[in-house]
C-alpha cells in the first residue's frame, strides 16, 4: 500500500564547510534513516527525514516523480554551493518487480553532508520555516562490527539454485529467450543490531571505486551506473560478463584477457548494452556506444564494461530515465518480458529492491541512479538478506554460475566482517 503523499513546503539551505574528512564517519550513531551515495571519497551522506514517499506497483516511479515535482515546486532553496548533490536532493530505491511488496521510496534527508572536487557543504532541509544555524558536523562514535550468529541460504539452497540455473540454460537453448539473469539470496543474522555505518565504512574503504549506497535499509556498493544525468548529458556504465579474481595479479591479467575473448561473456554483455542503448536512444539527439567492452577490475571480480554517453534531446528527469531503462538485460534478460516471466518461475523469491534503481536526484532532475547490486537489505535490525545474480546464456554452466554468485556476495560478506 503506498503511503499517502504529502507535499510539504521545504526550506533548504546549503552552506560551505571545512572538509569534514571521511563522510561515513560523520553519520551520528543511531541516526534516523541514514543515507549515502559515495564514490572515491566524494558524494554525500545524510540522515533524518524532511519528507518521504512510498510508492508501489507499476506506477512506483511515476508517482515518485510527480511527488518530487510537487516538493520541488513548493521548496525555497538557498545554496552557497552549485555542485551535484548540493541544494534540495532526494535519495531513492525502487523494487526490481512491480509485483514486489518493496515498492519504491523517495526520501529527502533532514541533513546532508557532501563533498565534490575538494568543496564540502552541509545542507539543512526542513518543513519548519526557520532552519536555525548550520549544524556542526563532527566525527561520530565509531560503529562496532556485528557479531554474526548465522548465515543460511534464502529461497533456494546453492544446489537447488544451480538446478534452477540448469533449467534456465535449457530454456535458453530451446530458443524461448536469449538471456536471463538468475539471482539467489542468503540470510545473515547477528547477535545484535547491525550498524549500517559499519557496512558503509567497510564498503567505502574496500570498494572505493564503486558507488556505496544506503537508503531505507538497503546497503551496498554497486559497480554499475544505470544512468547519470548532468547538465543535459547522460552516461551509463553497463556491466555483464564476469570472472572471479584470484588475488595473483599476473594470473588475473591472464584471466582478464580470457574474459575479453570469451564468446559466452561477450554475448551476455552485448544483450545488456543493447537494452540500455535502445532504451536511451529515444531520449537522445546523439549517442556514443563503443563497439567493444573494456575489462573493469574490482577487488573481488572483473567485469566486461561499456560506458555509453548521450546528449539529451528533452528535459526528462534522471528518475524517469531510470524508469525507462529498468530492467536492463544486465539484471533481467532478453527479451525482457520472457526473461521476467522465467525469473518469476524459477527464482522463487521476491528480489525486493535488489537489482532495481538506487540513487538520487536534485531539483533540476539531474542525478545518478545505479543498479542495486552487491547489496543487502536490513529486513530486521539484526538480520540482512544478501543478493547476487548471474547472466545466463546458452553456454552457461550451473556450477560456474554458483561460484560466480559467491564471488558477487564477497563485498557484503566483507562488509559484515570485522578486521
Ligand atoms: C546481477 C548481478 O550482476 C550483473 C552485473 C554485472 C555482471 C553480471 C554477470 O556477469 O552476470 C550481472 O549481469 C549481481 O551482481 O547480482
Amino acid at each position: 500500500m503506498p503511503l499517502p503523499a504529502s507535499h510539504p513546503a521545504l526550506v533548504v539551505r546549503s552552506t560551505r564547510i571545512a572538509d569534514p574528512g571521511d563522510l561515513v564517519s560523520v553519520i551520528p550513531a543511531g541516526a534516523d534513516s541514514p543515507v549515502s551515495w559515495l564514490r572515491d571519497g566524494d558524494g554525500f551522506v545524510g540522515w533524518g527525514v524532511a519528507a518521504s514517499i512510498r510508492t508501489a506497483g507499476t506506477a512506483r516511479f511515476a508517482e515518485a516523480e510527480q511527488w518530487w515535482r510537487d516538493v520541488v515546486g513548493s521548496a525555497v532553496v538557498r545554496s552557497e554551493v552549485d555542485l551535484p548533490g548540493s541544494g534540495l536532493v532526494a535519495v531513492g530505491s525502487f523494487a526490481f518487480s512491480a509485483a514486489s511488496a518493496a515498492g519504491g521510496v523517495l526520501h529527502v534527508p533532514a541533513i546532508v553532508v557532501g563533498r565534490r572536487n575538494g568543496v564540502a557543504w552541509v545542507t539543512s532541509i526542513s518543513s519548519a520555516p526557520d532552519l536555525g544555524g548550520a549544524p556542526v558536523i563532527h566525527p561520530a562514535e565509531k560503529p562496532l562490527a556485528p557479531v554474526l550468529s548465522d548465515s543460511r541460504d534464502g529461497a533456494l539452497t546453492g544446489a537447488e539454485w544451480a538446478q534452477a540455473v540448469g533449467a534456465a540454460v535449457r530454456r535458453v537453448q530451446s530458443g524461448a529467450l536469449d538471456k536471463v539473469v538468475m539471482a539467489r539470496d542468503v540470510v545473515v543474522t547477528a547477535e545484535g543490531p547491525i550498524d549500517p555505518r559499519h557496512l558503509l565504512a567497510r564498503l567505502t574503504s574496500a570498494y572505493a571505486n564503486t558507488w556505496t549506497y544506503s537508503v531505507d535499509g538497503l546497503v551496498g556498493a554497486t559497480p554499475e551506473m544505470l544512468l547519470r544525468r548532468e547538465k543535459g548529458l547522460v552516461t551509463s556504465r553497463i556491466l555483464a560478463g564476469t570472472i572471479r579474481r584470484t588475488g595473483d595479479d599476473e594470473h588475473d591479467l591472464a584471466l582478464a584477457a580470457s574474459l575479453a575473448r570469451s564468446s559466452k561473456d561477450l554475448e551476455e554483455h552485448e544483450y545488456a548494452v543493447r537494452s540500455v542503448a535502445d532504451a536511451l536512444s529515444p531520449h537522445c539527439s546523439s549517442m556514443n556506444v563503443p563497439e567493444s567492452p573494456f575489462v573493469l577490475h574490482l577487488p573481488n571480480v572483473m567485469h566486461l564494461a561499456t560506458d555509453v554517453a548521450g546528449v539529451l534531446r528533452e528535459d526528462v528527469s534522471s528518475l524517469t530515465l531510470a524508469a525507462s531503462l529498468h530492467p536492463s538485460a544486465a539484471v533481467c534478460g532478453t527479451p525482457t518480458l520472457a526473461a521476467r516471466d522465467l525469473i518469476g518461475e524459477l527464482e522463487q523469491m521476491d528480489r525486493g529492491r535488489y537489482a532495481g534503481p538506487v540513487g538520487w536526484l536534485d531539483a533540476s532532475g539531474d542525478g545518478e541512479w545505479g543498479i542495486a547490486l552487491r547489496c543487502g537489505h536490513l529486513e530486521k535490525p539484526s538480520q540482512i538478506r544478501l543478493f547476487a545474480g548471474c547472466g545466463i546464456v546458452a553456454g552457461s554452466q550451473p556450477d560456474a554460475e554458483l561460484t560466480e554468485s559467491e564471488a558477487k556476495l564477497v563485498p557484503m560478506r566483507h562488509a559484515l566482517a570485522d578486521d
